[in-house]
Formats: C-alpha cells, structure tokens, sequence
C-alpha cells in the first residue's frame, strides 16, 4: 500500500516528536555587534563522543519512500545548506526493539530552507532527505561511534511495515 504524505512547514511544535529545530528565534539577539546579531545557545547537541561530519548531495527524484534507517544511540544535526530540502521522518516506537519496523502512519515530510537546521532524536526513523526542486547539498553530523544496533552496516535501511510506500507531495 502507498500512504501519500503532505509537505508541512518545518516549525519547532510540528516538529517535536522527531527532534528539535535550529532556526533564528523571535527573542531578541544575546549579544549583537555593528552588523552582527547572535543568538546562543540556540540548541543543544546532546553527545559524548566526538562529531563526524558528513556531506551529502541529494538529486531530484521520485517523491517515493520505501525505507528508512534509525540511530538509537545519537541524535543526529542535519542543515541544509544551498537549496530546500524534504525530510521524511518515521516515530520511534520502542528504542530497545532491534527488530522494529518503521511505521508507515507515523511518517511525515518536513521542509528545511536554506540556513535551517534539525537535530534527530535516537531511535527516530529518516530516509535520505530529498531535493525540494533542483539538486541540493546537505551536511550531518553524527557522533562517530558504533550505535547499538550497528546501523553502520552497509545497508542499514529497514522496509516499512507491511513492505508499505510513502509518496510525499
Ligand atoms: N541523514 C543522512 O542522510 N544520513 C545519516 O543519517 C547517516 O547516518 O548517513
């Protein structure tokens, strides 16, 4: 079965059972300068290990997913760099299952401009992001350490529950 996904604005409240947004907030700056506003500390990156960064280029394609991976022990940062990007993110349903599934009624798609950032909570489930319109450029940063359930296996990506599909749009 194919779930079709609205794209939805990506906004802290929408957001929250996936991770946490990183964006400019309304309060005023806490420290500022001659051409200059700073607003720290926005978020937090909650870690113990070094950072690993990554760079990814995501190509236009079909809006279609049928698999999603899963970091049980790190939160992720992810911030799109160049042009709009979708993420898909799945619920975490229990942490502790390594045989756990994404769950298709769970996924929704979210849009990242430019200058925006996400932070992924453990467990949840997230495909590649996608290219809003033309091709786009994104970085993640990981804690690099090995995660319980070894997702950095060479193919770490699990099918939805019943073989199930989304197609965002
Ligand atoms: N988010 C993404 O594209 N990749 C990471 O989650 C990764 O672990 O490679």
């Amino acid at each position: 079965m194919q779930h079709k996904v609205p794209i939805e604005p990506l906004t802290q409240q929408a957001f929250a059972p996936y991770g946490k947004v990183v964006d400019l907030p309304e309060s005023d700056p806490s420290k500022a300068g001659d051409g200059w506003d700073c607003w720290s500390y926005i978020q937090m990156l909650d870690v113990h290990e070094p950072i690993g960064f990554g760079l990814v280029v995501t190509r236009r394609r079909e809006f279609v997913v049928s698999a999603m991976e899963r970091h049980v022990s790190r939160e992720e940062l992810l911030l799109a760099f160049d042009r709009e990007i979708i993420q898909p993110v799945a619920r975490c349903i229990d942490i502790d299952d390594p045989e756990e599934h994404p769950d298709p009624s769970t996924v929704k798609c979210f849009r990242i401009k430019p200058g925006q950032a996400i932070v992924i909570h453990r467990g949840v489930w997230h495909s590649p992001a996608y290219p809003a319109s033309d091709d786009a450029r994104y970085m993640f940063g990981i804690e690099k350490k090995k995660d319980k359930f070894g997702d950095e296996m060479i193919r770490p990506w699990v099918d939805f529950i019943g073989g199930d599909t989304i197609r965002f749009e």
